[in-house]
Parts: structure tokens; C-alpha cells; sequence
């Protein structure tokens, strides 16, 4: 199910477990409970033990994004994909560059498992595109990644809230525009660049938001992540 066609804002909210222990992760989860169905594992905790806990979750009632942003040699990134598809993962990522997107693609072959590319981090503005040695906008080089994306036979794209208009311009549904870059009004953007709250990303057109920080460094995460729920329910109804 993707889309305009996911109702329940539980679906749709993707809880970034970027922490240091299987300790603290299983206990986050724990405080989330019924009100989380959507975890990310990201670097920080795929070293620290995270693939067999992405590996439990997903064979519990969670869904699991496995976000390891896998960027090498066709061959090794073909098989890496297969692998996180062995552990049930429901989204993964590679960066979205056309031979490794078209590994990934391979690699997922028919499973279950929803492939994206990363376009341009969302901790990435214009100066920081230009020290990287691109030229042209944040925006350009989102459009052009997008279209990549698309054509070489991946299911969508991680961008910035900020980047869904000309993302849906060149990908509309069901191709998934998961965000991260999110945050509630009045939260520290720490070191995101490009971001919009949760009703302005889902109203843009997204499939997932990805909200790490904002919800574990809350006093009170479950209230925290309830919160944004509401907000995305909210923006589903105007929709
Ligand atoms: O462009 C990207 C790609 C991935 N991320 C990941 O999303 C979360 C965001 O966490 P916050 O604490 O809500 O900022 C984090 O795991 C990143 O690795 C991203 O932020 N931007």
C-alpha cells in the first residue's frame, strides 16, 4: 500500500532508532509502544547489533527500514540488498547513483523489500551541494537523482520535505517519497538543513516522514511521537 491510499498515520511515521545500544533501542520501543508500527536502523545502531533487531521487529507486528545507504561495486551492492531482504526489511536505501540504483534493483528482485535512492541528505544545502563539486541547486540535482531513480527501476526516493513539490512533478504515486528533515514546529533543526514540519511534508506529498531526534530526546517520547501522529492525521483529513 502506498500513498494517498494509507490511511492510518501510524503507517506513514518512520521512528529513526539512532542510538548507541540494543539496550536503549529495545527500550525506546518498549516506551513507544502500540503507538509506533515503523522503526528506522541506521548506521549507529546496525554497528552496535541493530540487523537482528531489524530482523525481530520485522517478524513482530513492526515494519523495518534497514537505512544503510549502500554505495559500491554493482556486485556487492546486488547482494547486500538481498540480504536485507532476507531479514524481512519492508524499505532500504542506496545512493542514487544509476549503477548502484540499478544493483539494488536486482538485488531486491521480486521480494517484498521497497528499494530508495537518496537524493541529496537533507543536512545539505546550496554550499555544501557546491563543495561536494555538483553544480546548480539542491533542487536540480534532487530533480535529476529522481528521474534516475524512476528510470532505473527502483520503488522511490528518500528527499527533503522542502524537495516534494518537483519531486512529485517528476515521480507521482505509487513511486514513494519517504522525508526525513522533519520537524514539529518549535524543534531544534540540529544539523538539518532542509526541513518542513509534519503536516507541511505530508500535505507536499509524502509517503513517510522519518523523525529521529524530535521523538527520542523528547521528555516524553511516546507523547512526542502522538503528537506528530495527530499533526499527520490532521493534514490526511484536509487532503
Ligand atoms: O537525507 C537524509 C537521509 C537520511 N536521514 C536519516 O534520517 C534520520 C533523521 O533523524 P533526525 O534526528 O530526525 O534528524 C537520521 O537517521 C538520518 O540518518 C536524514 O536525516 N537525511
Amino acid at each position: 500500500m502506498t500513498g494517498a491510499a494509507i490511511r492510518d498515520p501510524r503507517d506513514r511515521l518512520i521512528v529513526g532508532l539512532d542510538l548507541a545500544s540494543l539496550t536503549e533501542a529495545e527500550s525506546v520501543v518498549a516506551r513507544l509502544g502500540d503507538a509506533v508500527t515503523f522503526y528506522k536502523i541506521g548506521f549507529e545502531l546496525a554497528v552496535a547489533g541493530g540487523l537482528t533487531l531489524a530482523e525481530r521487529l520485522a517478524r513482530s507486528d513492526k515494519k523495518v527500514f534497514v537505512d544503510l545507504k549502500l554505495h559500491d561495486i554493482g556486485a556487492t551492492v546486488e547482494k547486500a540488498t538481498r540480504q536485507i531482504a532476507r531479514l524481512g526489511a519492508a524499505m532500504t536505501t542506496v545512493h542514487a547513483y544509476p549503477q548502484t540504483l540499478r544493483a539494488a534493483a536486482a538485488g531486491r528482485g521480486d521480494s517484498a523489500l521497497k528499494v530508495l535512492g537518496v537524493t541529496v541528505l537533507t543536512s545539505w544545502d546550496q554550499s555544501d551541494v557546491a563543495a561536494a563539486g555538483f553544480s546548480g541547486t539542491p533542487e536540480a540535482l534532487v530533480a535529476r537523482r529522481v528521474k534516475q531513480a524512476r528510470d532505473c527501476g527502483v520503488d522511490g526516493v528518500i528527499c527533503a520535505p522542502t524537495d516534494l513539490a518537483s519531486v512529485r512533478g517528476v515521480a507521482p504515486p505509487p513511486f514513494l517519497a519517504v522525508t526525513p528533515g522533519v520537524r514539529p514546529a518549535g524543534s531544534a533543526a540540529g544539523d538539518q538543513k532542509r526541513v518542513a514540519t509534519p503536516g507541511e511534508a505530508i500535505r507536499a506529498g509524502a509517503d513517510h516522514l522519518v523523525v529521529g531526534r524530535p521523538i527520542l530526546a523528547a521528555p516524553d517520547p511516546r507523547a512526542a511521537a502522538e503528537a506528530i501522529l495527530q499533526e499527520i492525521d490532521q493534514a490526511l483529513a484536509e487532503a
